[in-house]
């Protein structure tokens, strides 16, 4: 366990940001059938060793319960004592933090993400050209063109974190799992709810414009 350090007033204003995440994205219909996690880190992000709190795993996200959220380390084990179990993707979030050392990491499913997801597989990625929301990811190019990486989705998600990191682009806070949903990330939950709404913007307007120009 990794845990001393880490004051309860920090751990206790980390799992009120979740919990406010968690409402709001849910009031939006972003966690359908249980789908989706949420993670915010605590404490210090320089070091490798680190804690997050996250969503624990096969809840309805629609709820409120004071069993909703864990804590565990950089490798994805509770740090503290809990009968709770981890989102199943947890390995996911450690690689992301480990990378990126970004605050806060929020994924979830919606139909627009899954179907340009598939839209887009085999050139393994999504190309989106000077649309003005990009900026949300403080990219200011004029008619800047931006490419969100897709990832296989295995079953066995330790087989998903190899491609995560291979692919990751320092440029892009987020990855897309092939028909299955967006992992979107930001130094805070402030600015990884914002680059998650930006994708998620990008990713209906990029699936119109796809069926706007599409051949009879
Ligand atoms: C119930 S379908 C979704 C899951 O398979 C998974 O992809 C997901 O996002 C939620 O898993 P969880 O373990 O609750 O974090
Ligand atoms: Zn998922």
């Amino acid at each position: 366990m990794s845990f001393g350090e880490i004051s309860l007033e920090d751990k206790q204003s980390v799992l009120s940001e979740l919990s406010e995440v968690k409402s709001l994205f849910a009031s939006r219909g972003w966690f359908p059938g249980t789908s989706g996690n949420l993670s915010i880190r605590v404490g210090d992000f320089t070091s490798e060793q680190f804690d997050f709190a996250i969503t624990a795993s096969g809840k309805d996200k629609s709820l409120s319960t004071p069993e909703d959220f864990l804590f565990v380390d950089q490798d994805g084990k509770p740090s503290e004592l809990t009968k709770l179990k981890p989102s199943a993707e947890t390995l996911i979030h450690c690689e992301i933090y480990r990378q990126t050392g970004c605050g806060a990491i929020f994924h979830i499913h919606t139909v627009f993400n899954s179907l340009v997801s598939e839209l887009f597989w085999e050139r393994k990625s999504i190309p989106v050209d000077g649309v003005e929301l990009i900026k949300a990811f403080n990219i200011w190019d004029e008619e800047a063109h931006i490419d969100i990486p897709i990832v296989s989705n295995f079953a066995h998600i330790p087989s998903i974190v190899p491609e995560v990191t291979e692919r990751l682009d320092p440029r892009i806070p987020g990855i897309m799992l092939r028909k299955h949903g967006i992992y979107a990330w930001g130094a805070n939950a402030f600015e990884a709810k914002r680059h998650l709404e930006a994708f998620e913007f990008l990713f209906e307007y990029v699936y119109r414009w796809e069926l706007l120009n599409r051949k009879a």
